[in-house]
């Protein structure tokens, strides 16, 4: 049994007991949180609330994952009924459910932003968009504002509206959902079916949200509805570290609860557990700059006079390596775990320097918030034959494999077959089929006959995939089948090596599958919900290939709620962050920007640098930089720049050999 009270402070502890009514919680970084929901749900189990009444949401799959994982520990129960999940997975969940009752298909696809891209250009095509308006970039925006309220039409997007139009009628008829939908629907099942609703209230009696201040108003509403009934919610979050205002997250809907559930019991938690004092307090100050926020008071127990470090560097090239290098002398001298160290960037661009030098430093790492694993082209053909296997009315994933590999379906036929779909209303399938029997058809016989194996595979494996044992199996059967292999020799006819990679990484695609499939804790794996899963998890982090012993090497985003003994900050320069676009779109964006940095910072246990450069190379052209304006918005006595020691003293040394003899000797 828990010891509730030795494990949480007092204001911590009201938080975990008080689990009838609403309860309110805005700490600062480190204060928490996220630990009061994980006892909380234990608190609960304990008190004999089933596990299937408990819902916790967040953000990311990691932090999801991460949660589930403290809760089983915390109360080493097997948790086969406990929902701890992101948002967008616990839509998609409801979907699975209920979706019939829109009108889809059980098996509908999701559709990430590549397929979007595809679906774009088509509906583009077919309303007749001028070409100069064709900004896939611009129109997703346009799309996801409006669907999630957070855009109105006005004149000057009106452009759009057929294709917005058509865009929502081609996803409906492919049985395709898109990552708002996933949202948005549920709201709507909710909020337009009462007894769908009474049943997700009744399975879902408690209700935790954690990074609450980036709730969209949108899954704000989605919540409240499932709340409202039994009352029991309890939402946690910082103002302070809102930074997703630009995809319509507002810490506004930490007001919107206070007006809609009034009787809310507010608790503070003032005691940070995470950082040591300088980095605390450089924090604090950093973050009171910002003029729109709650005032907090946050302190630490964790005394230590280790300056934060300041590096300068010429470039981005000696960045990585002044990184790459001190991270290896960290790991020997302080006995650092690699999995303990964060290296965080501001923006993308800046990963591909760093990747690169870890890696030739042979300092294992692993990437979250960039390109994953599952968008890999080879990948993501094996998942359209395998979404359209479950869904043929999928047009899009249809379209990618009908003739890849290559089956001699040019480009004509192609289009023939698109004309009957649009004729007639009928999925680019359908209309395979109907070409198949039509007397008069344009299409040769020998061209007939391959559509015909072309659909006797989807039939088959559908059959297949629904019926026999192993999911893992079937595919690699289905990738011989189709002669993916060959295919990928022809098409990289001067290079095997690639084509051998590109085949590996497949038969890694299969491996995973296999491993979730005999995973004990996975109680009913159907492919649907396989890819599912990684149709969410290539959103924002890789948790396929998280593992311990590798350093993590990520975006400030992806790296919210975590946290590491040493962080690294790289790009410290005007420009990165703040960054200059942002700034330069709207300049109120610098107080979000600030909160990033303050993020940043604060995922840090013991030790911070930050490192800047002189010069950089950005989009090829080399640029003058100057350090952040934020690092003056920090009290300099705590900021020092002289280089960190790579030298080990005398007692460093006796002490390393001393341990690495008694790791030997055990
Ligand atoms: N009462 C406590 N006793 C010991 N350790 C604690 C206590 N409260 C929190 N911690 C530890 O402090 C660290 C920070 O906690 P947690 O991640 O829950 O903070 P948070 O408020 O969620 O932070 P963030 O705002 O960054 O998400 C964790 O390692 C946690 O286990
Ligand atoms: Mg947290």
């Amino acid at each position: 049994m828990i010891d509730y009270k030795k494990e949480l402070n007092p204001e911590q502890y009201q938080a975990v007991t008080t689990i009838q009514g609403p309860v309110l919680i805005i700490a600062g970084a480190g204060s928490g949180k996220t630990r009061v929901i994980t006892y909380r749900i234990s608190y609960m189990l304990d008190s004999h609330i089933p596990q299937k009444n408990i819902l916790a949401l967040t953000f990311t799959n990691k932090a999801a994952k991460e949660m589930w994982e403290r809760v089983r520990q915390l109360t080493g129960k097997k948790l086969t009924n406990l929902t701890v999940s992101t948002f967008h997975s616990f839509g998609a969940q409801i979907l699975r459910e209920k979706i019939h009752h829109l009108g889809y298909r059980p098996n509908f696809s999701i559709y990430d932003t590549q397929d979007q891209t595809e679906l774009i250009k088509q509906c583009a095509k077919e309303t007749n968009l001028h070409p100069e308006l064709l900004n896939i970039g611009l129109i997703k925006n346009i799309i996801s504002g409006i669907k999630t309220d957070r855009i109105q039409w006005t004149e000057e997007n009106e452009v759009y509206q057929q294709v917005f139009l058509e865009y929502q009628a081609h996803l409906k008829a492919y049985h395709a959902v898109d990552f708002d939908d996933l949202i948005v629907l549920p709201n709507k099942l909710f909020s337009e079916q009462p007894n769908i609703l009474e049943e997700y209230r009744n399975r879902y009696k408690y209700i935790m949200i954690d990074e609450f201040q980036d709730t969209s108003i949108l899954q704000y509403n989605f919540i409240k509805q499932l709340a409202e009934k039994n009352r029991n919610i309890c939402v946690v979050g910082d103002d302070d570290q809102s930074i997703y205002s630009w995809r319509g997250a507002n810490y506004q809907n930490i007001m919107l609860f206070e007006k809609d559930f009034p009787e809310r019991v507010e608790i503070k938690l003032e005691q940070n557990y995470r950082s040591v004092q300088t980095i605390l307090e450089a924090a604090n100050h950093l973050i009171s700059h910002n003029t729109n926020r709650k005032d907090k008071k946050l302190w630490t127990g964790k005394e230590d006079n280790n300056k934060i470090q300041l590096i300068f560097v010429d470039d981005e090239k000696k960045e990585a390596e002044f990184i790459a290098e001190h991270i290896r002398t960290i790991v020997l001298k302080e006995r650092a775990a690699y999995h303990q160290i964060g290296v965080l960037v501001r923006t993308n661009n800046l990963m591909a320097t760093l990747e690169n030098t870890l890696l030739q430093n042979n300092v294992p790492y692993k990437l979250s918030g960039g390109k994953s694993f599952f968008e890999r082209k080879e990948v993501k053909d094996i998942i359209a034959y395998l979404r359209a296997i479950l869904n043929p009315d999928d047009d899009i994933s249809i379209l990618r494999i009908i003739n890849t590999p290559k089956r001699g379906i040019g480009r004509q036929t192609i289009q023939h077959i698109g004309d009957i779909a649009t004729e007639q209303g009928i999925s680019i399938y359908s209309a395979i089929s109907s070409i198949r029997y039509a007397e008069d058809s344009p299409v040769s016989n020998t061209i007939k006959k391959t559509l015909d194996e072309f659909m006797a595979i989807i039939e088959d494996y559908n059959y297949r995939l629904n019926n026999t044992g192993s999911i893992a199996e079937t595919i690699r059967e289905l990738i011989d089948d189709i002669n993916y292999f060959e295919y990928l020799l022809g098409e990289y006819r001067d290079n095997d090596n690639i084509a051998r990679y590109k085949y590996q990484n497949i038969m890694l695609f299969t491996d995973l599958i296999e491993r979730w499939e005999k995973d004990p804790d996975n109680l009913n794996p159907n492919l649907w919900s396989y890819l599912t899963k990684i149709s969410l998890s290539s959103r924002e982090d890789n948790t396929e290939e998280s593992e311990k012993g590798k350093v993590n090497l990520m975006t400030i985003h992806a790296a919210k709620g975590l946290e590491f003994d040493h962080v690294f900050l790289a790009g410290v320069e005007d420009g990165i962050i703040p960054h200059q676009r942002a700034i330069e779109d709207d300049p109120s964006n610098i107080e979000e920007e600030r909160r990033l940095f303050y993020v940043a910072i604060t995922r840090a246990k013991q030790k911070l640098y930050l490192t800047t450069c002189k010069k950089r190379k950005i989009m090829r052209e080399e640029k003058e930089q100057t350090p952040s304006p934020f690092l003056e918005e920090m009290p300099q006595h705590l900021i020092t720049s002289e280089e960190p020691s790579q030298e080990m003293t005398e007692e460093e040394v006796d002490k390393l050999f001393a341990d690495l003899k008694k790791r030997f000797s055990e």
